[in-house]
């Protein structure tokens, strides 16, 4: 049976740049658009040509691409012909290949919000619609509010739909402008429309998140026959979002009917770098991705209890609803109070520790985790703590050096130009290679700027440690976050610290203490001793 051709409509760069505290520049909205390209979208609405600078820069340096770079805008303005409508002009101006254009099929807001007759509206949708399919190009009629005007006066709504596809409309996409329509309304409605005589294959579907279903309505309209899917990555859009792309591509690619059913302009291939791709937009929006995103999320494959880890290592399949290689993610075993023996052995493997499955050091790992996660430890991100917590208690750690005392000063002072400034010092006192040392540092990088506590004490505890030193030369912080949390009765802070060094490596750590400065010790102390596991082991000298 051949499938049937389900078209992909991006609108990342419009409706997405409509998300409160977004705003792509140029040249990151050609990033993004090149990345959708390569994906495979059918569609990419570039934005609103004359709205904004950005907009309009975007179109006049627009990118190559395969896919049908759209210029959104609004239908011609009562009181004047298409032709002369300056907005509309602007977006025809851009000279894309399609046009979309939003227009009114809800009675109360063209009375309302237009202020014009309903004739009058229907008469501006037919007129504008002609004037983009005059000029040769492919013309898109966004119904604006359709789900809510087809409930309040379905046979305005529907008329106003014809009047856009008998202009000569290749899509009349039915929006659910407000978001609040649900899966089987959305189902019964298009439904109907369809069974009054709108084409299904020329009917798109665009949806909100406001009731956190623009998904679930966007698969909803697919099944009662719509061949277009309205959507943004990562669910970026005004108020809560839109249908979530970056969800949708992989259900309809990966999930049955769907799969056998349609065929989307993005394959198999393209969908394993669906992960990279969602991340890119994070990374451009200075977001931390969500972890619990559906399929591209870090949690997304994360197996944290022990049941279902116990269950994973003998078949993936039992705990998991795809592959995560298929969208470009990866499986993560993280060790926590949650985790069984399962977990504490394939975490141990993956850090190349072999342990005999009855190992009695397997148990005590466990009690220790369990024990140190009640006092406010969390395992669960700081991976490098629990490997070495692992090796300490299976001996497999060299004590590289000692650490004998520390201490670190703050100070507010008037600098050269009388304004009062905060300098940290830290002396760090350790015994290496049998020898003591003393290190001093300061908090002020080369630019003058002070860095804090904190890296005046990992600068300290790294400025001289014997043949180690070396090794730590390429190692650096890059992420601090303090969390202050229950331990036992009583309130402790929480440090995770994230290192990364020039192998491209990234690794957590985590000190608990009442005292900040101590859980920032800690947590710098187990950053660097993982290092020396992976970069120095064998050069590892015990201590006297
Ligand atoms: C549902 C959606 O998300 S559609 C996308 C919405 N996106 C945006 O609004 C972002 C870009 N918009 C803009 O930059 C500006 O609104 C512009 C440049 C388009 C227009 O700006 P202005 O001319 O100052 O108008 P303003 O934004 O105040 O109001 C919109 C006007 O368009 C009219 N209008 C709204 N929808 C339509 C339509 N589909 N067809 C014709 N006119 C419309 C309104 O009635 C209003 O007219 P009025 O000022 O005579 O009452
Ligand atoms: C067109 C559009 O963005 C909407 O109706 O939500």
């Amino acid at each position: 049976m051949s499938k049937e051709r389900l078209y992909l409509y991006d609108t990342t760069l419009r409706d997405g740049q409509q998300t409160q505290g977004v705003q792509f520049s140029t040249a990151e909205k050609v990033q993004i658009a090149q990345a959708l390209d390569a994906l495979g979208l059918d569609y990419i609405e570039g934005g609103w040509p004359g709205a904004n600078p950005t907009d309009s820069a975007f179109f006049e340096t627009a990118p190559k691409i395969s896919a049908r770079l759209t210029a959104f805008g609004m239908t011609k303005r009562a009181g004047r012909s298409a032709e002369n409508d300056d907005v509309l002009a602007a977006v025809m101006n851009a000279g894309t290949q399609a046009v979309c254009l939003v227009g009114k099929s809800h009675d109360y807001h063209v009375t309302q919000a237009l202020g014009i007759s309903l004739e009058e509206n229907v008469e501006n949708v037919r007129a504008s619609i002609a004037h983009v399919v005059a000029q040769g190009r492919e013309a898109l009629f966004d119904a604006e509010h359709f789900f809510d005007g087809y409930k309040d006066n379905p046979t305005y709504a529907v008329d106003v739909c014809r009047a856009a596809l008998e202009a000569g409309a290749r899509w009349v996409v039915l929006c659910d402008t407000n978001g609040g329509a649900l899966p089987a309304e959305v189902s019964r409605i298009v439904t109907e429309v369809i069974a009054a005589g709108l084409p299904g294959d020329r009917l798109g579907i665009h949806t909100h998140n406001d009731t956190e279903n623009a998904v679930a309505c966007s698969l909803a309209a697919v099944d009662a026959g719509a061949r277009q899917i309205q959507g943004t990555l990562n669910g970026l859009g005004e108020r809560c979002g839109n249908a979530n792309l970056t969800a949708l591509i992989p259900t309809l690619l990966l999930k049955e009917p769907y799969a056998s059913n349609f065929d989307i302009g993005v394959s198999v291939d393209a969908l394993a770098g669906l992960t990279r791709v969602s991340r890119m937009l994070d990374d451009i929006l200075n977001r931390v991705p969500s972890k619990q995103a559906a399929y591209v999320g870090a949690s997304a494959f994360a197996h944290k209890a022990g049941l279902h880890v116990s269950a994973i290592l003998k078949d993936p399949s039992t705990y998991e609803h795809v592959d995560p290689t298929s969208v470009g993610n990866a499986r993560i075993i993280p060790m926590s109070n949650q985790a069984g023996q399962s977990n504490l052995r394939k975490r141990l493997t993956e850090a190349g520790l072999s342990v005999d499955k009855d190992d009695p050091a397997l148990g005590r790992i466990l009690d220790r985790i369990k024990r140190r996660e009640a006092d406010g430890y969390s395992y669960d991100t700081a991976q490098a703590s629990f490997e070495l917590l692992a090796r300490e208690e299976l001996g497999q750690l060299p004590e590289f050096f000692e650490v004998k005392r520390y201490k670190v000063t703050v100070e507010r002072r008037k600098n050269k130009y009388n304004k009062m400034v905060s300098l940290s010092e830290a002396v760090v006192v350790v015994k290496v290679d049998g020898e003591k040392k003393l290190s001093v540092s300061e908090s002020l990088d080369e630019d003058g700027s002070d860095r804090g506590p904190v890296n005046a004490l990992a600068k300290a505890l790294a400025k001289d440690l014997g043949q180690y030193s070396q090794v730590l030369a390429d190692m650096r912080l890059v992420d601090f976050k303090v969390r202050i949390t229950q331990g036992g009765t009583e309130a402790v802070t929480r440090v995770i610290i994230d290192s990364e060094d020039g192998q491209g490596r990234r690794w957590s750590t985590v000190g608990v203490s009442a005292n900040i400065v101590d859980a920032s010790f800690e947590a710098l102390l187990d950053a660097i001793q993982w290092k020396l596991v992976r970069d120095a082991g064998p050069q590892a000298v015990v201590a006297e």
